[in-house]
Protein backbone atom coordinates (compact mmCIF):
# COMPACT_ATOMS: atom_id res chain seq x y z
CA UNK A 1 0.00 0.00 0.00
CA UNK A 2 1.87 3.43 -0.81
CA UNK A 3 -0.33 6.12 1.13
CA UNK A 4 -2.02 8.61 0.04
CA UNK A 5 -0.78 11.56 -0.42
CA UNK A 6 2.39 13.17 1.31
CA UNK A 7 2.40 14.48 5.08
CA UNK A 8 4.63 15.29 7.70
CA UNK A 9 2.74 14.54 10.99
CA UNK A 10 3.72 11.97 13.43
CA UNK A 11 0.57 9.50 11.68
CA UNK A 12 3.16 9.20 8.59
CA UNK A 13 3.09 5.49 7.92
CA UNK A 14 5.20 3.95 10.09
CA UNK A 15 4.64 0.06 9.21
CA UNK A 16 7.00 -0.14 6.30
CA UNK A 17 9.93 1.64 8.09
CA UNK A 18 12.66 -0.17 9.57
CA UNK A 19 12.46 1.52 12.62
CA UNK A 20 12.54 -1.54 15.09
CA UNK A 21 10.19 0.27 17.79
CA UNK A 22 7.11 1.27 15.14
CA UNK A 23 8.34 -2.29 13.72
CA UNK A 24 7.41 -4.27 16.61
CA UNK A 25 4.07 -5.56 15.91
CA UNK A 26 5.04 -7.36 12.45
CA UNK A 27 8.70 -8.84 13.31
CA UNK A 28 8.07 -11.76 12.45
CA UNK A 29 5.17 -11.78 10.46
CA UNK A 30 4.32 -10.75 7.09
CA UNK A 31 1.76 -7.40 6.63
CA UNK A 32 -1.62 -8.15 6.61
CA UNK A 33 -3.29 -6.73 3.04
CA UNK A 34 -6.49 -4.90 2.56
CA UNK A 35 -8.40 -4.98 -0.83
CA UNK A 36 -11.28 -3.53 -2.30
CA UNK A 37 -13.84 -5.43 -4.58
CA UNK A 38 -15.67 -3.70 -7.52
CA UNK A 39 -18.51 -5.13 -9.46
CA UNK A 40 -19.01 -3.88 -13.26
CA UNK A 41 -20.18 -4.71 -16.66
CA UNK A 42 -16.50 -4.92 -19.00
CA UNK A 43 -16.61 -2.62 -21.02
CA UNK A 44 -14.50 -1.15 -23.71
CA UNK A 45 -14.95 2.95 -24.78
CA UNK A 46 -15.06 3.70 -28.55
CA UNK A 47 -14.52 7.73 -28.15
CA UNK A 48 -15.08 10.00 -31.17
CA UNK A 49 -15.90 13.51 -31.77
CA UNK A 50 -19.53 14.08 -33.44
CA UNK A 51 -21.92 16.86 -33.93
CA UNK A 52 -25.41 17.46 -32.75
CA UNK A 53 -26.72 15.79 -36.34
CA UNK A 54 -24.60 12.57 -35.74
CA UNK A 55 -26.76 12.22 -32.59
CA UNK A 56 -29.95 12.65 -34.25
CA UNK A 57 -29.21 10.79 -36.96
CA UNK A 58 -29.26 7.41 -34.38
CA UNK A 59 -31.55 8.85 -31.98
CA UNK A 60 -29.41 9.22 -29.42
CA UNK A 61 -30.23 11.47 -26.52
CA UNK A 62 -27.34 13.75 -25.84
CA UNK A 63 -25.60 13.66 -22.50
CA UNK A 64 -27.24 10.64 -21.86
CA UNK A 65 -25.68 6.79 -20.65
CA UNK A 66 -28.23 4.44 -23.32
CA UNK A 67 -28.68 1.17 -24.36
CA UNK A 68 -28.43 0.42 -28.27
CA UNK A 69 -29.46 -2.64 -30.13
CA UNK A 70 -27.32 -4.46 -32.45
CA UNK A 71 -28.73 -3.19 -35.63
CA UNK A 72 -27.89 0.48 -34.48
CA UNK A 73 -24.12 -0.47 -32.76
CA UNK A 74 -23.46 -2.31 -36.61
CA UNK A 75 -24.42 1.20 -38.26
CA UNK A 76 -22.73 3.42 -35.98
CA UNK A 77 -19.50 1.77 -36.03
CA UNK A 78 -19.54 1.27 -39.40
CA UNK A 79 -20.29 4.73 -40.07
CA UNK A 80 -17.10 5.97 -37.62
CA UNK A 81 -14.59 3.70 -38.99
CA UNK A 82 -15.81 4.81 -42.69
CA UNK A 83 -15.15 8.52 -41.81
CA UNK A 84 -12.30 7.95 -39.10
CA UNK A 85 -14.22 9.79 -36.21
CA UNK A 86 -12.67 7.23 -33.53
CA UNK A 87 -10.13 8.17 -31.30
CA UNK A 88 -9.42 5.98 -29.15
CA UNK A 89 -10.40 2.77 -28.05
CA UNK A 90 -9.67 2.41 -23.87
CA UNK A 91 -11.33 -0.03 -21.40
CA UNK A 92 -13.99 1.33 -19.85
CA UNK A 93 -16.85 0.85 -16.87
CA UNK A 94 -16.94 3.32 -14.08
CA UNK A 95 -16.04 0.62 -11.50
CA UNK A 96 -13.37 -0.93 -12.98
CA UNK A 97 -12.26 2.81 -14.43
CA UNK A 98 -12.10 3.22 -10.12
CA UNK A 99 -10.43 -0.24 -9.38
CA UNK A 100 -7.86 0.69 -12.12
CA UNK A 101 -7.20 4.10 -10.86
CA UNK A 102 -7.19 3.18 -7.30
CA UNK A 103 -4.72 0.46 -7.83
CA UNK A 104 -2.83 2.79 -9.54
CA UNK A 105 -3.01 5.60 -6.63
CA UNK A 106 -2.14 2.83 -3.83
CA UNK A 107 0.08 0.49 -5.90
CA UNK A 108 -1.94 -2.28 -4.35
CA UNK A 109 -4.72 -4.80 -5.26
CA UNK A 110 -8.10 -4.39 -6.10
CA UNK A 111 -10.78 -7.13 -7.22
CA UNK A 112 -12.73 -6.76 -10.36
CA UNK A 113 -15.97 -9.09 -10.14
CA UNK A 114 -17.66 -8.99 -13.59
CA UNK A 115 -17.71 -11.01 -16.84
CA UNK A 116 -14.99 -11.46 -19.74
CA UNK A 117 -15.19 -13.75 -22.98
CA UNK A 118 -13.64 -17.43 -22.39
CA UNK A 119 -12.37 -16.72 -25.52
CA UNK A 120 -9.97 -14.07 -26.05
CA UNK A 121 -8.76 -12.59 -29.34
CA UNK A 122 -5.42 -10.73 -29.55
CA UNK A 123 -6.87 -6.98 -30.52
CA UNK A 124 -10.09 -7.42 -29.77
CA UNK A 125 -12.30 -6.15 -27.09
CA UNK A 126 -11.97 -8.33 -24.55
CA UNK A 127 -8.16 -8.26 -24.87
CA UNK A 128 -8.13 -4.47 -24.78
CA UNK A 129 -9.89 -4.47 -22.05
CA UNK A 130 -7.35 -6.87 -19.71
CA UNK A 131 -4.29 -5.05 -21.12
CA UNK A 132 -5.50 -1.80 -20.52
CA UNK A 133 -6.28 -2.87 -17.04
CA UNK A 134 -3.47 -2.22 -14.03
CA UNK A 135 -1.83 -5.50 -13.05
CA UNK A 136 -2.77 -4.56 -9.58
CA UNK A 137 -6.50 -4.96 -10.55
CA UNK A 138 -6.98 -9.04 -9.66
CA UNK A 139 -9.62 -10.26 -12.98
CA UNK A 140 -9.12 -14.19 -11.13
CA UNK A 141 -12.52 -13.79 -10.41
CA UNK A 142 -14.02 -12.89 -13.42
CA UNK A 143 -16.72 -15.30 -15.05
CA UNK A 144 -16.31 -16.65 -18.47
CA UNK A 145 -18.60 -15.90 -20.91
CA UNK A 146 -19.10 -17.35 -24.42
CA UNK A 147 -19.71 -14.10 -26.50
CA UNK A 148 -18.39 -10.23 -26.72
CA UNK A 149 -18.10 -8.25 -23.40
CA UNK A 150 -19.37 -4.68 -24.03
CA UNK A 151 -18.36 -1.50 -26.15
CA UNK A 152 -19.38 1.79 -25.11
CA UNK A 153 -19.46 4.52 -27.71
CA UNK A 154 -18.33 8.11 -26.40
CA UNK A 155 -19.51 10.63 -28.29
CA UNK A 156 -18.29 14.28 -27.68
CA UNK A 157 -19.46 17.05 -29.17
CA UNK A 158 -18.31 20.73 -29.57
CA UNK A 159 -18.92 21.51 -26.27
CA UNK A 160 -17.54 18.60 -24.50
CA UNK A 161 -20.53 16.82 -23.58
CA UNK A 162 -20.26 13.08 -23.73
CA UNK A 163 -23.18 10.80 -24.71
CA UNK A 164 -22.55 7.16 -24.48
CA UNK A 165 -24.46 4.38 -26.77
CA UNK A 166 -24.13 1.20 -25.43
CA UNK A 167 -24.11 -2.17 -26.74
CA UNK A 168 -24.06 -4.38 -23.73
CA UNK A 169 -23.49 -7.61 -25.46
CA UNK A 170 -23.29 -10.25 -22.96
CA UNK A 171 -21.70 -8.02 -19.74
CA UNK A 172 -24.85 -8.55 -17.74
CA UNK A 173 -25.06 -12.32 -17.71
CA UNK A 174 -22.69 -12.12 -14.51
CA UNK A 175 -24.64 -15.25 -11.70
CA UNK A 176 -25.17 -14.53 -8.20
CA UNK A 177 -23.42 -18.18 -8.02
CA UNK A 178 -19.72 -15.82 -9.18
CA UNK A 179 -20.39 -13.78 -6.16
CA UNK A 180 -17.55 -14.97 -3.09
CA UNK A 181 -18.99 -14.61 0.00
CA UNK A 182 -15.59 -15.28 1.53
CA UNK A 183 -14.10 -12.77 -1.04
CA UNK A 184 -16.27 -9.43 -0.23
CA UNK A 185 -16.26 -10.40 3.70
CA UNK A 186 -13.00 -9.51 4.03
CA UNK A 187 -12.51 -7.02 1.45
CA UNK A 188 -12.34 -2.74 3.21
CA UNK A 189 -15.59 -1.88 0.75
CA UNK A 190 -18.30 -3.07 -2.49
CA UNK A 191 -18.27 -0.91 -4.89
CA UNK A 192 -21.03 -0.67 -6.97
CA UNK A 193 -22.80 1.92 -9.89
CA UNK A 194 -26.47 2.44 -10.72
CA UNK A 195 -25.88 0.64 -13.97
CA UNK A 196 -25.77 -2.77 -12.63
CA UNK A 197 -29.61 -2.24 -11.71
CA UNK A 198 -30.18 -1.49 -15.82
CA UNK A 199 -30.97 -5.16 -16.75
CA UNK A 200 -33.83 -7.09 -18.88
CA UNK A 201 -34.85 -10.34 -19.71
CA UNK A 202 -32.31 -13.10 -19.41
CA UNK A 203 -29.73 -10.73 -17.58
CA UNK A 204 -28.57 -11.80 -13.55
CA UNK A 205 -26.13 -8.54 -13.02
CA UNK A 206 -28.99 -7.18 -10.70
CA UNK A 207 -29.19 -10.28 -8.73
CA UNK A 208 -25.54 -10.67 -8.95
CA UNK A 209 -25.26 -7.00 -7.12
CA UNK A 210 -27.78 -7.19 -5.07
CA UNK A 211 -26.32 -10.66 -3.40
CA UNK A 212 -23.10 -9.22 -3.20
CA UNK A 213 -24.56 -5.92 -1.43
CA UNK A 214 -26.65 -8.38 0.75
CA UNK A 215 -23.27 -10.28 1.83
CA UNK A 216 -21.31 -6.68 2.31
CA UNK A 217 -24.11 -5.26 4.62
CA UNK A 218 -24.04 -8.38 6.41
CA UNK A 219 -20.16 -8.68 7.40
CA UNK A 220 -20.52 -4.77 7.81
CA UNK A 221 -18.08 -3.97 4.73
CA UNK A 222 -19.03 -0.51 3.51
CA UNK A 223 -21.04 -0.09 0.25
CA UNK A 224 -20.10 2.56 -1.57
CA UNK A 225 -22.88 3.72 -4.55
CA UNK A 226 -21.89 5.70 -7.85
CA UNK A 227 -25.15 7.14 -9.29
CA UNK A 228 -23.55 7.11 -12.59
CA UNK A 229 -26.26 8.90 -14.88
CA UNK A 230 -29.04 11.23 -13.44
CA UNK A 231 -31.39 9.73 -16.27
CA UNK A 232 -31.36 6.29 -14.23
CA UNK A 233 -32.17 8.50 -10.86
CA UNK A 234 -34.87 10.22 -12.71
CA UNK A 235 -36.65 7.53 -13.73
CA UNK A 236 -37.73 6.11 -9.31
CA UNK A 237 -36.01 8.70 -7.17
CA UNK A 238 -37.89 7.51 -4.30
CA UNK A 239 -36.45 3.30 -5.64
CA UNK A 240 -33.15 4.93 -5.11
CA UNK A 241 -33.66 6.79 -2.33
CA UNK A 242 -34.60 3.70 -0.36
CA UNK A 243 -32.02 1.80 -1.91
CA UNK A 244 -29.51 3.77 -0.72
CA UNK A 245 -31.11 3.85 2.82
CA UNK A 246 -31.29 0.61 3.36
CA UNK A 247 -28.01 -0.73 1.23
CA UNK A 248 -25.12 1.67 1.34
CA UNK A 249 -23.01 3.21 3.39
CA UNK A 250 -21.10 6.01 0.56
CA UNK A 251 -22.57 7.54 -2.10
CA UNK A 252 -20.39 9.23 -4.83
CA UNK A 253 -22.22 11.27 -7.36
CA UNK A 254 -22.12 14.29 -9.56
CA UNK A 255 -24.54 17.60 -8.58
CA UNK A 256 -27.03 16.26 -10.91
CA UNK A 257 -27.04 13.16 -9.58
CA UNK A 258 -27.41 14.82 -6.78
CA UNK A 259 -30.39 16.61 -7.46
CA UNK A 260 -32.29 14.19 -8.60
CA UNK A 261 -31.91 12.13 -5.90
CA UNK A 262 -32.30 14.52 -3.29
CA UNK A 263 -34.19 16.98 -4.92
CA UNK A 264 -31.64 19.82 -4.14
CA UNK A 265 -30.05 21.61 -6.78
CA UNK A 266 -27.15 23.17 -4.78
CA UNK A 267 -24.49 20.22 -4.19
CA UNK A 268 -24.04 21.01 -0.33
CA UNK A 269 -27.66 20.87 0.67
CA UNK A 270 -27.89 17.70 -1.69
CA UNK A 271 -24.70 15.92 0.20
CA UNK A 272 -26.57 16.67 2.97
CA UNK A 273 -29.87 15.58 2.38
CA UNK A 274 -27.72 11.90 1.60
CA UNK A 275 -26.56 11.80 4.81
CA UNK A 276 -30.17 11.37 6.60
CA UNK A 277 -29.56 7.65 4.10
CA UNK A 278 -25.36 7.48 4.50
CA UNK A 279 -22.52 7.92 6.12
CA UNK A 280 -20.60 9.39 3.75
CA UNK A 281 -20.90 11.53 0.34
CA UNK A 282 -18.97 12.78 -2.33
CA UNK A 283 -20.30 15.09 -4.79
CA UNK A 284 -17.85 16.67 -7.50
CA UNK A 285 -19.74 19.37 -9.69
CA UNK A 286 -17.51 20.03 -12.53
CA UNK A 287 -15.76 23.50 -12.83
CA UNK A 288 -17.18 24.07 -9.26
CA UNK A 289 -15.34 21.16 -7.21
CA UNK A 290 -16.13 18.80 -4.88
CA UNK A 291 -18.32 18.74 -1.75
CA UNK A 292 -17.82 16.07 1.03
CA UNK A 293 -19.86 15.75 3.85
CA UNK A 294 -20.12 13.11 6.83
CA UNK A 295 -20.13 12.06 10.11
CA UNK A 296 -17.89 12.65 13.34
CA UNK A 297 -18.39 12.53 17.35
CA UNK A 298 -18.40 15.31 19.09
CA UNK A 299 -15.19 13.77 20.72
CA UNK A 300 -13.14 13.39 18.10
CA UNK A 301 -13.96 16.67 16.12
CA UNK A 302 -11.69 19.10 14.85
CA UNK A 303 -12.13 22.52 13.90
CA UNK A 304 -10.45 23.36 10.47
CA UNK A 305 -7.60 26.19 10.34
CA UNK A 306 -9.24 27.21 6.91
CA UNK A 307 -11.25 29.93 6.66
CA UNK A 308 -14.84 29.66 7.48
CA UNK A 309 -17.09 29.58 4.05
CA UNK A 310 -20.49 31.06 3.47
CA UNK A 311 -22.77 28.34 1.38
CA UNK A 312 -26.34 27.31 2.04
CA UNK A 313 -24.99 26.08 5.24
CA UNK A 314 -23.17 28.60 6.71
CA UNK A 315 -19.40 27.85 7.86
CA UNK A 316 -20.35 24.46 6.77
CA UNK A 317 -16.40 23.50 6.85
CA UNK A 318 -16.00 24.22 10.35
CA UNK A 319 -15.45 20.56 11.22
CA UNK A 320 -13.21 20.02 8.15
CA UNK A 321 -10.53 18.79 9.70
CA UNK A 322 -12.09 15.79 10.90
CA UNK A 323 -11.46 12.40 9.44
CA UNK A 324 -15.12 10.80 8.67
CA UNK A 325 -17.13 8.31 10.97
CA UNK A 326 -19.97 5.82 10.69
CA UNK A 327 -23.04 7.05 11.94
CA UNK A 328 -23.39 4.35 14.16
CA UNK A 329 -19.92 4.53 15.54
CA UNK A 330 -20.81 7.49 16.75
CA UNK A 331 -22.10 8.77 20.74
CA UNK A 332 -23.04 12.34 19.39
CA UNK A 333 -22.78 12.26 15.68
CA UNK A 334 -22.32 15.96 14.49
CA UNK A 335 -22.02 16.74 10.55
CA UNK A 336 -19.01 17.92 8.50
CA UNK A 337 -18.17 19.25 5.56
CA UNK A 338 -16.05 20.06 3.00
CA UNK A 339 -15.53 22.23 -0.63
CA UNK A 340 -12.09 21.81 -2.52
CA UNK A 341 -12.26 23.99 -5.45
CA UNK A 342 -10.67 22.47 -8.74
CA UNK A 343 -6.92 22.01 -8.06
CA UNK A 344 -5.03 24.84 -9.73
CA UNK A 345 -8.15 26.45 -10.79
CA UNK A 346 -8.90 23.45 -13.50
CA UNK A 347 -6.02 22.52 -16.27
CA UNK A 348 -5.67 25.35 -18.78
CA UNK A 349 -7.15 22.82 -21.71
CA UNK A 350 -9.50 19.92 -20.85
CA UNK A 351 -8.68 17.30 -22.96
CA UNK A 352 -11.81 15.24 -21.76
CA UNK A 353 -14.28 15.27 -18.89
CA UNK A 354 -14.74 11.60 -18.83
CA UNK A 355 -14.10 10.11 -15.52
CA UNK A 356 -12.90 12.83 -13.47
CA UNK A 357 -15.72 11.64 -11.25
CA UNK A 358 -14.52 8.05 -10.98
CA UNK A 359 -11.17 9.69 -10.26
CA UNK A 360 -12.07 11.29 -7.44
CA UNK A 361 -13.80 8.37 -6.03
CA UNK A 362 -10.77 5.91 -6.45
CA UNK A 363 -8.74 8.54 -4.46
CA UNK A 364 -11.65 8.23 -1.20
CA UNK A 365 -11.09 4.72 -1.53
CA UNK A 366 -7.41 4.85 -1.50
CA UNK A 367 -7.43 6.83 1.98
CA UNK A 368 -10.57 4.40 2.71
CA UNK A 369 -8.61 0.85 2.26
CA UNK A 370 -5.32 2.83 3.59
CA UNK A 371 -7.17 3.06 7.08
CA UNK A 372 -8.00 -0.19 7.06
CA UNK A 373 -4.40 -1.62 6.12
CA UNK A 374 -2.98 0.60 8.60
CA UNK A 375 -5.72 -0.55 11.24
CA UNK A 376 -4.64 -4.53 10.57
CA UNK A 377 -0.93 -3.71 10.80
CA UNK A 378 -0.53 -1.14 13.44
CA UNK A 379 -3.97 -1.60 15.51
CA UNK A 380 -2.47 -0.14 18.48
CA UNK A 381 -1.33 3.02 16.79
CA UNK A 382 -3.37 6.38 18.88
CA UNK A 383 -4.76 6.80 15.26
CA UNK A 384 -7.42 3.54 15.99
CA UNK A 385 -8.52 5.12 19.23
CA UNK A 386 -11.14 6.94 16.85
CA UNK A 387 -13.10 4.62 15.12
CA UNK A 388 -13.07 6.45 12.07
CA UNK A 389 -13.89 5.04 8.12
CA UNK A 390 -10.85 7.43 6.82
CA UNK A 391 -7.08 7.68 7.12
CA UNK A 392 -7.20 11.65 6.69
CA UNK A 393 -9.92 14.48 7.51
CA UNK A 394 -12.36 15.19 5.12
CA UNK A 395 -10.32 18.27 3.65
CA UNK A 396 -7.20 16.24 3.03
CA UNK A 397 -9.43 13.77 1.37
CA UNK A 398 -11.12 15.94 -1.08
CA UNK A 399 -8.01 17.90 -2.04
CA UNK A 400 -6.76 14.39 -2.58
CA UNK A 401 -9.45 13.92 -4.85
CA UNK A 402 -9.30 16.95 -6.43
CA UNK A 403 -6.23 16.44 -7.27
CA UNK A 404 -6.86 12.84 -9.08
CA UNK A 405 -9.81 14.26 -11.00
CA UNK A 406 -7.25 17.07 -12.07
CA UNK A 407 -4.89 14.47 -13.68
CA UNK A 408 -7.85 12.55 -15.36
CA UNK A 409 -8.85 15.72 -17.25
CA UNK A 410 -5.76 16.76 -18.95
CA UNK A 411 -5.69 13.35 -20.31
CA UNK A 412 -7.99 11.28 -22.39
CA UNK A 413 -8.55 8.41 -21.33
CA UNK A 414 -10.43 8.25 -17.83
CA UNK A 415 -7.68 5.78 -16.27
CA UNK A 416 -4.83 7.03 -15.06
CA UNK A 417 -1.29 5.87 -16.50
CA UNK A 418 0.31 6.46 -13.67
CA UNK A 419 0.23 7.29 -10.21
CA UNK A 420 0.58 11.24 -8.83
CA UNK A 421 3.85 12.68 -8.17
CA UNK A 422 5.10 12.15 -5.20
CA UNK A 423 5.87 15.57 -4.85
CA UNK A 424 3.84 18.53 -5.96
CA UNK A 425 6.49 20.84 -7.44
CA UNK A 426 3.57 23.81 -7.89
CA UNK A 427 2.57 23.67 -4.40
CA UNK A 428 4.27 24.25 -1.00
CA UNK A 429 5.05 21.57 1.71
CA UNK A 430 2.38 22.49 3.82
CA UNK A 431 -0.13 21.76 1.26
CA UNK A 432 -0.39 18.33 2.07
CA UNK A 433 0.90 18.27 5.85
CA UNK A 434 -2.73 18.87 7.04
N1 LIG B 1 -14.65 22.49 -16.16
C1 LIG B 1 -13.90 22.13 -15.12
N2 LIG B 1 -12.98 22.97 -14.61
C2 LIG B 1 -12.21 22.60 -13.57
N3 LIG B 1 -12.30 21.42 -12.95
C3 LIG B 1 -13.19 20.55 -13.39
C4 LIG B 1 -14.05 20.83 -14.50
N4 LIG B 1 -14.85 19.77 -14.72
C5 LIG B 1 -14.49 18.85 -13.79
N5 LIG B 1 -13.52 19.31 -12.97
C6 LIG B 1 -12.88 18.59 -11.86
O1 LIG B 1 -13.22 17.20 -11.96
C7 LIG B 1 -14.02 16.80 -10.83
C8 LIG B 1 -15.12 15.83 -11.28
O2 LIG B 1 -15.85 16.44 -12.32
P1 LIG B 1 -17.39 16.17 -12.66
O3 LIG B 1 -18.25 16.70 -11.58
O4 LIG B 1 -17.59 16.69 -14.03
O5 LIG B 1 -17.44 14.57 -12.61
P2 LIG B 1 -18.52 13.60 -13.19
O6 LIG B 1 -19.62 14.35 -13.86
O7 LIG B 1 -18.88 12.66 -12.11
O8 LIG B 1 -17.63 12.83 -14.27
P3 LIG B 1 -17.74 11.33 -14.82
O9 LIG B 1 -19.15 10.87 -14.63
O10 LIG B 1 -17.34 11.45 -16.27
O11 LIG B 1 -16.73 10.55 -14.06
C9 LIG B 1 -14.54 18.08 -10.22
O12 LIG B 1 -14.77 17.92 -8.84
C10 LIG B 1 -13.39 19.05 -10.52
O13 LIG B 1 -12.34 18.87 -9.58
O1 LIG C 1 -23.98 1.50 -18.50
C1 LIG C 1 -22.81 1.64 -18.11
N1 LIG C 1 -22.21 0.72 -17.31
C2 LIG C 1 -20.93 0.84 -16.85
N2 LIG C 1 -20.16 1.89 -17.18
C3 LIG C 1 -20.69 2.84 -17.99
C4 LIG C 1 -22.01 2.78 -18.48
N3 LIG C 1 -22.24 3.89 -19.25
C5 LIG C 1 -21.09 4.61 -19.24
N4 LIG C 1 -20.15 3.99 -18.49
C6 LIG C 1 -18.75 4.35 -18.23
O2 LIG C 1 -18.64 5.56 -17.52
C7 LIG C 1 -17.26 5.93 -17.65
C8 LIG C 1 -17.08 7.39 -17.28
O3 LIG C 1 -17.54 7.62 -15.99
C9 LIG C 1 -16.87 5.59 -19.07
O4 LIG C 1 -15.55 5.08 -19.13
C10 LIG C 1 -17.93 4.56 -19.51
O5 LIG C 1 -17.36 3.31 -19.90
Amino acid sequence: MKFPGRRQHKHYFPVEDKDPLTNQINRNSRLERSYIVGIDQTLVDIEAKVDNAFLEEFNLKRGMSQVIDDEVTHALYQRLKSEDLVDYEYAGGTIANTMHNYSVLADDRSVLLGVMSEDIKIGGYAYRFISNTSSRVDLNYLQPINGPIGRCFTLIDDTGERTFALNYGLINRLKPESIDEKLIAESSALVISSYLMRTEGEDTMTEAAIKAVECANKHGVPVVLTLGTKFLIEEDPKWWQDFVKKHVDILAMNEEEGLAISGFDDPLLAADAALDWVDLVICTAGAQGLFMAGYVDEEFKRATEHQLLPGKIPDFNRYEFSRAMRYKDCKNPIRAYTHTAPYMGGPESIKNTNGAGDGALSALLHDLCANVYHKLNVDNSSKHRQKALTYSSLSQISKYANRVSYEVLVQHSPRLSRGLPEREDSLEQAYWAL
